[in-house]
């Protein structure tokens, strides 16, 4: 049977206790199992049961045989896990089909103290110790290995008075010592017991249930207050010498993250009664065990920061890699991805939630923000234990090493994706006791798209299978990349939630850029600055990692203004003057060097006019028109798919349709007849290395040529990549700069503006 591993033979490992395996009780041979119905026959090994027993009633199953090996109701047994080293003891509660037409058993789970991750977890556990838990599952007979046999402290004392079993003893591997029941989701614990006194067998199950579920908690949830929003009360700084520390595949926020009181809580803030959520300082993945955050005493202000100048404190709050303090304009994003995650935490079920929205847009800062927040509702004791792993695209070589980084989380081992992929299935697929929720952040999806799919297909698909408790968040950059890549069948099979995150306008980008300067002393920002640069993103993209960083880059013209102006002249006050505040008869001069300093619209300008000629801009502006062209298309052509990867016989078929869009729309065609026959006739090269064509019947354009030494120009100068020497049309072909350079360097160009739709 596929989840079970079936080496009979094999020694295994039970937590705490190595053991052999029951083969004595089960035998070698594999003989099918059989049940033993109520009003059986008498046989010699029954007889006494039936009697005992007078309330099962005639036809009922009460227990199962396996050649000479019988269990009954109410017996506890040893299980074999698929997947693991470990064992599983559980007691039989009743007997069934499952879901496939096996024999099978409800059991009732016992839990060894190490499957306990929550934080709160006893200490005081002694060897063999379990925990009788009140979580249920149903297994198929063939992972029975055998009988377990549970008892006291004491009794366990008596009959093995060095507190260990010998290894040489039958009963190696097969006795523990219970003395409390756990719910092992919230991680309470029962009264300490005798277990002889409480469980005899079947006939005391009833009582044993009502006892663990009266004696521990069921559930952390609690109603968040109602003024419980995303926007808190407290900063992040992220030290920035720690930055840019990341493991393949897997984000990891600043080394040294900390938190430190909020200067001026805006008057929106209103301070809850609740610990705020802080992510992680080495949120890599976790492996069964807490997000781990640094507790709010041990947070401390950073010397650097005390001492900071105020250029110093905006330049880092307005860094892309800290981590804000709110997140202004995503409120209602927020409380949704917040509920989706937080039902499926607590219902214990799969489900895929599908987030789009074009690049800047917050979706990852968002989701890692919810994460916080249940991780803190956890810690809170309101919300049910989860694990949290991110698997970031752009950070792994190959899309299958997903598997194994979700293998890794989830079971702490490393394992090759082959294996992980194989692990993952049977465990998905089978029940298990005890299986934690896990939720996982896809960032990049459009990244780990391969050729057939698969990967994201499992992603999607796993979260819907009954026992996986697997919550994927998928965050793309296009709507449609699953119907895309899926096809419409599939994808509507599976039963994404989605929701998308509209581009910023320019208020709320000014609204995201003043929220990040909030406790900046000095007032060194102009507000009219702040609405010039969030005007100037927001007619663009509406992108706010641009805008941060052009309000960055304007801090630091200023920074740099305001330390020739303290050289020039020692009376200027580190900290300048708010402009308006300038005496009337400040000489013409004077006004000059108090607004130097100063974030204004003018600095604003010239960190955007920076951004936009380095080195790479001005490389892509002077390119000839064959590589714009070829570049544009390749831009194009990701922006419709959403894939990063096309084949340069995609990229040729795509500029086919931006230019016949562009013959239809009558766009400035007759600038690109022009410019790619020089006006010398039809099918001329100007010397760009284009040439373009017309069809003799339609007069459209249909064959751009030329771009082959484009695209190997551009591959040596490492602005695309490139498969092959030469390109052909099954060639795999990539941007190697970032989309959105393209788009900035022939934003203005008239030939490309003509041509390319996005532009
Ligand atoms: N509403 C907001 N308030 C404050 N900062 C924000 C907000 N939205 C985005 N940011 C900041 O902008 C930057 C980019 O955000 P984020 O990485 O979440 O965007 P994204 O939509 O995931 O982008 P991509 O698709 O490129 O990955 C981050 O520094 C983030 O903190």
């Amino acid at each position: 049977m596929p989840g079970v591993v079936d080496g009979r033979s094999r020694k295994r490992h039970l937590p705490g206790v190595l053991r052999e395996d029951s083969d004595d009780e089960l035998g070698t041979e594999d003989l099918p199992w059989e049940w033993i119905y109520a009003n059986e026959p008498d046989t010699e090994e029954n007889n006494g049961r039936k009697r005992k027993r007078a309330t099962w009633q005639d036809g009922q199953i009460i227990g199962a045989r396996n050649g000479n090996f019988e269990c009954y109701l109410g017996d506890t047994m040893l299980l074999k896990a698929d997947s693991s080293n470990e064992a599983w003891v559980g007691i039989i509660c009743e007997f069934q089909e499952d879901e496939e037409g096996e024999m099978a058993a409800n059991f009732m789970w016992f839990s060894s103290p190490n499957e306990i991750r929550s934080a709160k977890k006893r200490t005081d556990y002694v060897e063999n110790e379990l925990y009788i838990t009140t979580s249920f599952d149903v297994n198929a007979l063939s992972t029975i290995n055998g009988k377990a046999h549970v008892m006291s402290q004491q009794a366990f004392m008596n009959e093995f008075p060095t507190g260990k079993v010998p290894r040489k003893s039958k009963e190696y591997g097969k006795v523990f010592v219970c003395r409390r029941g756990c719910n092992t989701r919230t991680c309470t614990y029962t009264e300490e017991f005798i277990w002889e006194d409480i469980y005899h067998g079947r006939e005391d199950l009833e009582a044993l249930q009502e006892r663990l579920q009266k004696e521990t908690k069921a559930t952390r949830k609690k109603k968040p207050a109602k003024d419980e929003s995303p926007e808190r009360d407290y900063k992040f700084e992220a030290d920035p010498e720690a930055d840019g520390e990341y493991a393949p595949g897997v984000y990891r926020t600043p080394k040294k993250a900390r938190i430190r009181d909020a200067v001026t809580p805006s008057s929106r803030h209103k301070k809850t009664g609740n610990k705020p959520a802080t992510p992680s300082s080495h949120r890599r993945i976790v492996v069964k065990k807490h997000l781990e955050f640094t507790p709010l005493a041990t947070r401390v202000l950073s010397p650097m920061h005390v001492h900071a100048s105020p250029y110093q404190v905006a330049r880092t709050q307005l860094h892309v890699a800290s981590v804000p303090t709110s997140l202004p304009c995503r409120e209602s994003e927020f409380s949704l991805v917040y509920s989706h995650l937080e039902a499926a935490i607590t219902d214990g079920s799969g489900t895929c939630i599908y987030i789009s929205g074009t690049p800047g847009t917050g979706k990852t800062a968002t989701v890692r923000e919810v994460v916080s927040h249940l991780d803190a509702a956890v810690r809170a004791d309101e919300l049910d234990d989860f694990i949290f792993v991110e698997i970031n695209g752009m950070k792994i070589t190959d899309p299958h090493q997903s598997y194994a980084l979700l293998w890794e989380a989830l079971k702490g081992q490393r394992v090759s994706p082959a294996q992980a992929l194989d692990l993952l299935e049977r465990e998905f697929s089978h029940p298990s006791p005890r299986r934690v929720p896990c939720v996982v952040l896809m960032d990049e999806l459009d990244q780990l798209v391969t050729k057939n799919q698969g990967v994201m297909y499992n992603f999607f698909n796993w979260p819907g299978l009954r026992h996986s408790r697997l919550i994927v968040l998928a965050v793309a950059n296009t709507m449609d990349l699953p119907e895309r890549t899926l096809s419409n069948k599939i994808s509507s099979r599976l039963g994404l939630t989605r929701i998308t995150f509209p581009g910023y306008n320019h208020e709320q980008l000014m609204r995201i850029v003043q929220s990040r300067l909030e406790g900046v002393p000095g007032d060194i920002v102009d507000p009219d600055a702040i609405q010039f640069a969030a005007r100037k993103v927001a007619a663009v993209s509406g992108d706010a990692r641009r805008a941060l960083d052009i309000c960055r880059r304007a801090v630091e013209l200023a920074e740099a203004d305001a330390k020739v102006n303290d050289l020039s002249d020692d009376a200027t006050p580190n900290t300048p003057t708010k402009t308006p505040a300038r005496k009337k008869d400040e000489s013409p001069q004077k006004k000059k060097k108090s607004s130097s300093g100063r974030v204004t619209i003018e600095t604003v300008r010239r960190a955007i006019n920076e951004a936009t000629s380095n080195p790479l801009q001005q490389y892509l502006r002077s390119l000839p028109f064959a590589s714009k062209l070829l570049l544009t298309a390749l831009c194009l052509r990701i922006q419709r798919t959403g894939l990063a990867e096309s084949t340069f016989g995609d990229v040729l078929e795509e500029m086919q349709r931006m230019l016949k869009l562009t013959v239809n729309e009558s766009r400035p065609l007759k600038l690109l007849e022009k410019r790619a026959t020089g006006q010398k006739g039809e099918g001329a090269d100007d010397g760009t290395g284009l040439m373009i064509t017309k069809g003799k019947q339609t007069g459209q354009l249909i064959r751009p040529a030329g771009l082959g030494s484009a695209a190997v120009d551009l591959t040596g100068a490492g602005i695309i990549n490139l498969e092959g020497q030469r390109p052909e049309r099954p060639s795999k072909m990539r941007l190697a700069v970032g989309d959105e350079e393209v788009r900035l360097a022939f934003r203005d160009d008239p030939e490309i503006k003509g041509v390319g739709v996005m532009l």
